[in-house]
């Protein structure tokens, strides 16, 4: 049996600070009790908070101080001092904050400072604008944890329902030529692994879906699951992991089918996020399997348009929190075994 809480408290890196990213953390911070949620600490810009929650706040210098101030305030680590903050309105001053705080908390992860990292919702397009060259989060935290990109895998988790796009933020124009046997190959270990890890489930059942229609029916609609599925899922099969496909992608996900595997690959992001936000939009946890730390997210993004509203709602954040939570405790408990 695991234990029940974290010796060290969570990092969470506040996102952009025009989106919603500070009023969803000060609503998981006031969930705290209700949501039976571990102590936690925001990094980012003290004052982006009040344009959007009117909770208490509280700085600290050391991620060990979040226990004693949890209770009373949010605890935040200041990362950078915005010039202004004015919610869904970003700009590049706060997309630099967004960068640093990301950067600062995949810090206090590696340093073994945190118990595990989650990431609030940043813009790709402002964080781009000032110089990040990462198609997204997942694949900078992994080069900052030297993990190689194709062997750190995004997989968007809801209730029944896990996937992983084996291509991530590529136009959809470059997906054919990016699927080749290797990639498949490593995205299926580093799911396997990542599930038995993260999620402690022993034996993980994995769907492969295919790129064509029908899953390319019989090659007369496309040959790449002939050519590059089949092979590389009987390669996988043959080191003892247990996956399917590739299967036709639009009849792979309704409920009896979901129930037949415990994580569904697919090609590319839209394949595998659109029947996920369907379903679970507000529950969904997008979380990043083959780090050496834990790193977690809500599903959703930055959310312009209603920041500052007090609308925005919290569950996928409190979601991201209490999964990982979760695997750092399966984490701990299977290297203690
Ligand atoms: N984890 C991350 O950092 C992610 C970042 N993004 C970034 O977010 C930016 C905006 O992307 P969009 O496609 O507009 O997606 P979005 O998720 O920000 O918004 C989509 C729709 O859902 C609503 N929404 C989102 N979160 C909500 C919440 N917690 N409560 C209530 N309503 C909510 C928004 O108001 C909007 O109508 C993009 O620049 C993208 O790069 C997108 C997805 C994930
Ligand atoms: N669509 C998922 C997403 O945008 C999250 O990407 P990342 O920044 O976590 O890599």
């Amino acid at each position: 049996m695991p234990p029940r809480r974290l010796d060290l408290p969570l990092a969470i890196s506040v996102g952009d600070p025009a989106g919603i990213g500070p009023e969803i953390i000060g609503k998981a911070w006031e969930a705290r009790k209700s949501a039976d949620l571990p102590p936690f600490f925001a990094i980012g810009d003290m004052g982006s908070f009040a344009p959007h929650w009117n909770g208490p706040v509280v700085k600290i210098d050391d991620p060990a101080d979040s226990f004693a101030h949890f209770d009373s305030a949010l605890p935040v680590i200041e990362v950078h001092t915005c010039l202004s903050v004015i919610p869904g309105e970003p700009d590049l001053d706060g997309a630099h904050c967004a960068y640093q705080a990301l950067e600062m908390a995949i810090g206090f992860a590696r340093a073994g400072s945190a118990a595990a990292l989650v990431t609030g919702p940043v813009s790709k397009t402002q964080l781009y604008a000032v110089g990040f060259t990462h198609p997204g989060q997942t694949e900078f935290i992994a080069e900052r944890c030297g993990v190689s990109k194709n062997n750190a895998v995004m997989m968007l988790a809801g209730p029944d329902l896990r996937v992983v796009p084996m291509t991530t933020h590529i136009p959809l124009a470059s997906v054919a030529s990016k699927l080749d046997g290797r990639l498949i190959r490593q995205r299926l270990r580093a799911t396997a692994k990542g599930l038995q890890r993260n999620f402690g489930i022993e034996n993980p059942r994995l769907a492969v879906a295919g790129f064509n229609p029908h899953a390319g029916e019989s090659g007369n609609m496309g040959r790449e699951e002939i050519d590059i599925f089949e092979p590389a899922i009987a390669q996988i099969r043959s080191e003892g992991f247990d996956v399917v496909g590739p299967l036709s992608a639009d009849t792979m996900f309704h409920a009896e089918a979901r129930s037949h595997y415990d994580a569904a690959l697919c090609a590319y992001h839209d394949q595998a996020l659109i029947p996920l936000k369907t379903l679970y939009f507000h529950d969904a946890v997008n979380i990043t399997l083959g780090l050496p730390v834990v790193r977690t997210s809500p599903d959703h993004g930055t959310a312009f348009g209603i920041a500052g509203q007090n609308i925005a709602m919290p569950h996928s954040m409190i979601a991201a929190i209490k999964m990982a939570e979760m695997a750092a405790l399966n984490r701990q408990a299977a290297d203690a075994a």
